[in-house]
């Protein structure tokens, strides 16, 4: 579904992504790890699109195409979907709305995801108008199960939700990338960011990455890597990826 090579990023001026490669097949969700400032966020939003982020070497392709180039909208038309983690606040457009435009015409499936979410009393809000962190992410992945993209990626989706709220987003998160159908029937793929790997208590990801330094130290059994970065820290895995 996604094969990046050499990838090369610079953001503000300076190089954060220094040459990574990496392929998530059809029907597989990895999770991508490291420390603070070590360049998952830039990475995600350079597979997306973003404009202010400059490949400076290195291609992404999605599904054998190279969209190393395309603008996000097009990615997105090719089936790539983000949470964003900071969206804006639009005054004057509804949630339900919004819905209803990414919905294609099918707004009471929209509806329906919408109820799943606990965001009914949210439609006639304007969008993130004093949405609360936790209201903020469920309002994400509710846009994203309207939108079911084939690819998504998310950047820590746990982050500032309450235990109740985490069972329902990361149940959600599971649909989207199919981790509740069959391991033969799975045709979507995902790449989540996580700190804490709580996420992984809804999905079983099937691969895990350490990032440090805008560069990936380790791959595997995404269990195993957390572990050994919860009882050793992040050095243990440079030092290991050194070896
Ligand atoms: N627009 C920008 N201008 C200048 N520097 C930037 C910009 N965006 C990101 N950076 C820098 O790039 C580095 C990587 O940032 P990034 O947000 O990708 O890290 P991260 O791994 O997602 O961190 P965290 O775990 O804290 O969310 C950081 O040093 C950050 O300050």
């Amino acid at each position: 579904m996604l094969k990046i090579e050499n990838l090369h990023v610079e953001v503000g001026g300076k190089e954060v992504i220094h040459g990574i490669d990496l392929q998530i097949p059809e029907g597989e969700t990895h999770v991508l790890m490291g420390p603070n400032g070590s360049g998952k966020t830039t990475l995600l939003r350079s597979i997306m699109g973003f404009s202010n982020y400059t490949v400076t070497e290195g291609r992404i392709l999605f599904r054998g195409h190279d969209v190393t180039e395309l603008p996000l909208h097009e990615r997105a038309r090719y089936g790539m979907g983000m949470m964003f983690q900071r969206p804006p606040t639009i005054a004057g457009l509804k949630l339900g709305k919004l819905l209803d435009v990414m919905s294609g015409g099918t707004p009471a499936k929209a509806y329906e995801y919408a109820e799943t979410m606990n965001m009914s009393t949210f439609l006639e809000r304007d969008l993130n108008a004093n949405f609360s962190g936790g209201e903020i992410k469920r309002s994400e992945v509710l846009q994203l199960l309207v939108q079911q993209p084939d690819f998504v990626m998310l950047d820590e989706p746990e982050s500032g939700v309450d235990l109740e709220n985490i069972a329902l987003i990361g149940k959600a998160i599971a649909r989207l990338v199919d981790k509740d159908r069959h391991i033969v029937n799975r045709q979507k793929s995902g790449l989540i960011i996580t700190h804490t790997g709580f996420i992984m208590d809804y999905l079983e990801a099937d691969a895990g990455h350490m990032l440090c330094d805008g560069m990936i130290r380790c791959h595997g059994n995404p269990r195993e890597i957390l572990k050994v970065i919860q009882e050793r820290g992040y050095q243990e895995c440079i030092e290991c990826a050194k070896v």
